[in-house]
Parts: structure tokens; C-alpha cells; sequence
């Protein structure tokens, strides 16, 4: 069969925009989750088979093996690895590379890797994982994919990260139809919240997830946007959710970006992570990282501040973002 990323996508966008999959796990007791997942003909990448898949592409993908040109890596006690980047361009090269690495460490040692995904400008950071050699060496079978944060919207609302990573990155790999882990947008936001919450505590019951000492679960990997306000996920600056340290998933009905009603992990979850990459790129950017890395003041303490893994921090910064430190 021939593939075509183009008109994977556009079947993505006519399509219907919810589709209820069997649930990945078995549990005498029913989530009350449903789960869903983008529009892409995943029985057709999977019979096609990942190596034979490659013979398909588009050959424009074939040349984008690029090196990416770093400015420098500071590896600073307490706020991560720095990568700062020339371009936004090898940011994302990087970025794939490092993700790449991260998938294959736990997909074989306990032969699942879970990851947690913001919306926003991440997405488009992301686009170096569906070119070589990532597409074909990435064992994507062993993705488990989360939100961070979602908007309560319906799934093919503009302002859903569930579509913008559908179109972006989700669509365009070879994952488990039931292993992405959307919200349920029939129910209210903090309905959404609890429900996404109890579908994270069957995952840590079966295994899936693992967990940290202080009984939250524990990502593999956090992929963190940022706002140019320092707001990570949907925890905003002076919002008492930034405090919250009994939820996993807790829900917002003011936040103070449009759309307000959303659900967010809470610093519990976030900080449980076996690793959290924080990417940011551009001038807007460039105070809320000067603040949480460099030596900027802010009046009030930056949500972004308080991201502090168990594990490792990354942060992958290009030089505009970059540009007061
Ligand atoms: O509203 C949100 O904003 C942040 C930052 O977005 P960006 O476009 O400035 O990078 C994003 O990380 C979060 O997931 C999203 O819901």
C-alpha cells in the first residue's frame, strides 16, 4: 500500500472526530474513561509493517538529516541541562533525538514508555520524530501517550491539544490506536479531571504507569511547553491550582487563557516524572526563562519555577528564547 503523509492527513480532518476504542487494559472494574483516538489507518501502518513503511515516504523526508548546531549546554544542579540552540530548526532535530533515546530506555526495560504531552508551540517542536531515522527506529508499539493538560473542547475544535497533536505528530506514527489516553469532552471539566484521573490510577494499578515513592504516578517523559506569562500545563500564575498537591488531575473553569474551561496534571504529578523536557522557543519567551534559569526577577513566583523532576530536567531553548540568559 502506498502512504502518503498528505492524505493520512486530510482523512484525519473528513473523518468524524471521535471514534470510542477498545480500552488497553483489563480491569474488573470499568473505567468510566472513553478513550480516543485520531483518524489514521493504523491497521493499514501496521500490516504495512514500520521498515517497509519507510520505502513509501516522501523522499523530501529522506534529505532532512541534519545535524543540529547547539550554542551550548549548561548543566546546572536543581535546574537541569540548558541546550540552547541557533535555530528553532535544530532545537527540533535535537529534541527528537533526545526523545528518541528516552523511548528506546524504557521501552526496553519494562517494555512500555509513557508519555505526556502540552499543547501549543510543542507540537510543531516535535515534527523531526516522523523523519528518518526516528520514524523507522522508534519502537511506537511501546507508546503510551497522555496530555498534560487539555482544553475541555470537543475533539475537533481548534483549540483541542488532542487535534493539534493528532495533526501534528499523532497521525503521522505507527501507535496503538488504544494507547492514546484522550479526555472525555462529553463531560464537564472537572468530570473530565476525575475521569482522566481514574483512568491514570487503573494504569498505575496494571502496571503501565509506574510510580513514584510519594504515590503519584510516574511519566517517563513530560514534554512542557510554556506561555510567555511562565504558565506550564494549565497552571497559571497566581491560580491557587498551582498549590494543589493531593489531585493528579485537577480542573479549571477561569483560567486566564482563552478557553477557560480545561483540566491540568498538578505539580505532584508533574514533578513525579522520570523526566521532563521543557521547550521554548522565541523572544516571548525570553523573560519566564530568564526568570527559572538565569538570574531574572519576577514580583511573583513563575508556575514554570516550581517544575522540579525526581528524575532529569531538560531544557531545550532556542537563542531567542535564550536571548536574556
Ligand atoms: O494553553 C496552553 O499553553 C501552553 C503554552 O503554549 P505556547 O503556544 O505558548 O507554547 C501549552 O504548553 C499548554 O499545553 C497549552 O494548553
Amino acid at each position: 500500500m502506498a502512504f502518503s503523509s498528505t492524505a493520512f492527513l486530510s482523512t484525519v480532518r473528513t473523518l468524524p472526530a471521535q471514534v470510542p476504542l477498545l480500552r488497553p487494559i483489563s480491569l474488573s472494574t470499568p473505567l468510566t474513561s472513553k478513550l480516543f483516538v485520531c483518524k489514521h489507518p493504523i491497521s493499514a501502518l501496521r500490516s504495512t509493517g514500520v521498515s517497509s513503511l519507510t520505502n513509501h515516504l516522501n523522499p523530501a523526508r529522506l534529505v532532512l538529516k541534519r545535524k543540529a548546531s547547539m550554542t551550548g549546554v549548561v548543566t546546572d544542579k536543581g535546574k537541569g541541562d540548558i541546550k540552547v540552540f541557533d535555530s528553532e530548526e535544530d532545537l527540533a532535530v535535537s529534541l527528537a533525538k533526545y526523545i528518541a533515546n528516552i523511548s528506546d530506555k524504557f521501552a526496553k526495560e519494562r517494555g512500555a514508555f509513557t508519555v505526556a504531552l502540552s499543547g501549543g508551540s510543542l507540537i510543531k517542536s516535535l515534527r523531526k520524530l516522523v523523519d528518518l531515522p526516528h520514524l523507522s527506529s522508534v519502537d511506537w508499539e511501546k507508546w503510551h501517550v497522555f496530555w498534560v493538560d487539555e482544553r475541555v473542547v470537543p475533539k475537533d475544535h481548534p483549540d483541542s491539544n488532542y487535534l493539534l497533536a493528532c495533526d501534528g505528530l499523532l497521525s503521522k506514527i505507527p501507535l496503538h490506536p488504544g494507547n492514546v489516553y484522550a479526555i472525555n469532552d462529553a463531560l464537564s471539566a472537572k468530570g473530565a479531571a476525575d475521569d482522566y484521573e481514574t483512568c491514570l490510577k487503573h494504569l498505575v494499578q496494571n502496571q503501565t504507569l509506574a510510580v513514584s515513592e510519594s504515590g503519584f504516578p510516574k511519566f517517563d517523559l513530560i514534554l512542557m511547553g510554556m506561555g510567555p506569562d511562565g504558565h506550564v500545563a494549565s497552571l497559571f500564575p497566581g491560580h491557587p491550582l498551582v498549590q494543589e498537591n493531593k489531585q493528579w488531575v485537577a480542573s479549571i473553569e477561569n483560567s486566564p487563557k482563552p478557553p477557560p474551561e480545561r483540566i491540568t496534571f498538578t505539580f505532584p504529578v508533574i514533578n513525579a516524572s522520570a523526566h521532563i523536557a521543557v521547550v521554548a522557543a522565541g523572544a516571548s519567551k525570553a523573560h519566564p526563562v530568564h526568570v527559572a534559569v538565569g538570574d531574572g526577577q519576577n514580583p511573583d513566583l513563575l508556575p514554570v519555577q516550581l517544575v522540579s523532576p525526581e528524575g532529569e530536567l531538560a531544557w531545550f531553548l532556542d537563542k531567542e528564547a535564550a536571548s536574556k540568559l
